[in-house]
C-alpha cells in the first residue's frame, strides 16, 4: 500500500499571511488524518515562511499517523528533528532562500556528509529518506549513504506528464528498479497532483509513500479538504 502523506506547508502559508492562527495548522493536521491521510509532512524552512519551529512542537503532540519532517540537515534541523523524533526525516539539499525544492542530492559528491547525518538520525531511531533525482549513477550510490529510503523528486515527471506520460515516467521506473535492488524504500513527491498521481502509482506500485501538498491544498479550495483527500486516496486505489 502506498501511503498518502499530506504536506501542510501551504496551510501555514495562508495562516502567516494574516499573522493570526487561522487556518489553525494543528486542527488541519488532525482533520487531514480524520479524512484519511496516512501521514503528515512538513518542511520547516529556516526563514519560517510557512511552517514555524513552534508548529513542529505543536504538531508532534497531535499527529497520530506518520510524521515526516523535511529539510536541509544543518545543525538547527538536526537538533530539532532529534528532539521531536518523527517517524521519518526526509533530507533535502535546499539552500535557505530557494523558492521551493528544486533538486535532489548528489549522493556521490555529498556521500560523506549524508553518511554522517543519516547515521546520527538512525541512532536517534528516526527513519531516513533522501530527496533525489533519477540519474542512474546517483540512485546507484544512494544505498552507500546508509539511508532507509529515497524520495524521488517528481517535478520533471509532473512537468512532462501532459506532453507524454509514457516518456515522462520512464526515468522514474528505472530509478525505482535500481532502488529496489538495493533494498531501498521508495517515496515520491513534488508537484504530484490529481492529474498525474494515478499513472505514477500504476507504474511504481512499490512506492511506500507519496507526500503531496501544493496541488492537494489548491484542489481543496474547490473540492473541500475531506473530499480532496478521498480523491487522492482513490488515485492510490484506496
Ligand atoms: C521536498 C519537497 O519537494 C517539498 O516537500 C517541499 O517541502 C515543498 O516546499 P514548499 O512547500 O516550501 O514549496
Ligand atoms: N516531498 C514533497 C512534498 O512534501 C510536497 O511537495 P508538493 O506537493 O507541495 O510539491
Amino acid at each position: 500500500m502506498t501511503r498518502l502523506s499530506v504536506n501542510i506547508n501551504k496551510i501555514a502559508t495562508l495562516r502567516n499571511a494574516r499573522g493570526g492562527n487561522n487556518p489553525n495548522v494543528v486542527q488541519v493536521a488532525k482533520d487531514c488524518e480524520r479524512f484519511g491521510a496516512q501521514g503528515i509532512t512538513i518542511h520547516p524552512r529556516p526563514d519560517e515562511r510557512h511552517i514555524t519551529t513552534q508548529d513542529v512542537y505543536d504538531l508532534k503532540q497531535v499527529v497520530t499517523t506518520e510524521f515526516n519532517i523535511e529539510g536541509y540537515p544543518d545543525q538547527r534541523f538536526m537538533d530539532l528533528v532529534k528532539e521531536i523524533k518523527p517517524a521519518q526525516a526526509t533530507l533535502v539539499p535546499d539552500p535557505p532562500h530557494v523558492l521551493t525544492s528544486n533538486a535532489g542530492w548528489d549522493t556521490i559528491k555529498q556521500k560523506s556528509f549524508l553518511k554522517e547525518v543519516i547515521a546520527d538520525l538512525k541512532e536517534a531511531g528516526i527513519r531516513t529518506s533522501i530527496f533525489i533525482g533519477t540519474e542512474t549513477h546517483l540512485i546507484e550510490a544512494a544505498a552507500d549513504t546508509g539511508t532507509d529510503r529515497i524520495e524521488l523528486y517528481t517535478e520533471p515527471y509532473a512537468t512532462n506528464y501532459a506532453k507524454n506520460k509514457k516518456e515522462a515516467v520512464v526515468p522514474f521506473v528505472n530509478a525505482a528498479e535500481i532502488a529496489l535492488k538495493q533494498n531501498l524504500g521508495i517515496n515520491a513527491g513534488h508537484d504530484l497532483s490529481l492529474e498525474n498521481l494515478k499513472y505514477l502509482y500504476e507504474q511504481i506500485p512499490e512506492m511506500e509513500e507519496v507526500s503531496i501538498g501544493h496541488a492537494l491544498i489548491s484542489d481543496a479550495l474547490y473540492f473541500g479538504l475531506e473530499n480532496t483527500i478521498q480523491l487522492y486516496l482513490r488515485q492510490l486505489k484506496q
